[in-house]
């Protein structure tokens, strides 16, 4: 599904990534890890088209075509997912406005017509119900005034609603409280399927109690130093970051 070689990537006149390789195979989810600063988040970035980073070298293939050719929006038709770290407000657009209108958007460019307006809100109701969330965050304004964790598990909803098939989740446990943590790792367990992956951006090791991890890749100063299995993610825990990042030389 995805696959990337030997990227590097500037952000101005500083190399953050340098030479990052990645196999994703549908189905699979990865967990990414590593100290701050390492280049986690603009490894996301870089996958979902943000501007500001300069891709020097490498490729990244999804689905057999050339990522780094597509426009984000593009990116985001084609199924490639991002939630934010830091999920953005967007004061006047109501969250149920913004959900149709993405949905409707990935329809048209899959030649589909609109959803049902009815079917729609049935769809909605369910996944809202599912991830726990109260109705009334769909008719506010997307993310205003939303608490860190209701923010993430917003995110999710999109999620849900999309269908995405690459879902890159930066850091979406970082603000949420046990129980949020809990209904969130469902609601990414509920949607792993043969026809779909995920690369997990995490802190911590927490989050991979609830959402087994095919691999865990460790990211430090800019490149993969070490790949392994879930148990990796228990060392790393135990052990912290200094035994594998110093395996490579910035
Ligand atoms: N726009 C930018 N301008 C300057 N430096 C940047 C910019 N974006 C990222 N960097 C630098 O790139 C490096 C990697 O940052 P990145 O956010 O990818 O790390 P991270 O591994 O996600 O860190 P954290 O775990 O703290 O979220 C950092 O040193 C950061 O300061």
């Amino acid at each position: 599904m995805l696959s990337i070689k030997d990227l590097t990537v500037n952000v101005g006149d500083k190399q953050i990534l340098k030479g990052i390789n990645l196999e994703i195979k549908a189905g699979e989810i990865h967990a990414i890890m590593g100290p701050n600063g390492s280049g986690k988040s603009t490894l996301s970035h870089v996958l979902s088209g943000k501007a500001g980073y300069d891709v020097t070298g490498g490729s990244v293939m999804y689905q057999g075509k050339n990522l780094l050719d597509m426009m984000p929006e593009i990116r985001a038709r084609e199924g490639v997912f991002l939630a934010f770290q830091y999920p953005v407000e967007i004061p006047g657009v109501s969250n149920i406005y913004l959900l149709k209108a993405a949905l409707n958007a990935i329809r048209k460019y899959h030649g589909l017509s609109e959803v049902d307006a009815m079917d729609f809100l049935t769809l909605v109701k369910h996944k809202v119900k599912l991830l726990e969330m109260d109705e009334k965050f769909l008719y506010r304004a997307v993310n205003e005034g939303f608490s860190g964790g209701e923010k993430k598990r917003n995110e999710i909803l999109q999620m849900a609603i999309l269908e995405p098939k690459l879902c890159i989740l930066d850091e979406t446990d970082s603000g949420l409280d046990i129980d949020a943590l809990k209904v969130v790792a469902e609601g990414v367990n509920s949607l792993r399927s043969n026809d779909r992956a995920f690369v997990m951006i995490t802190h911590y090791q927490r989050l991979l109690d609830y959402i087994k991890p095919d691999f865990v890749h460790v990211l430090a100063h800019g490149q993969i130093v070490k790949s392994g299995g879930a148990e990796l993610a228990l060392e790393l825990e135990e052990k912290g970051y200094s035994w594998v990042e110093n395996q490579v030389v910035a």
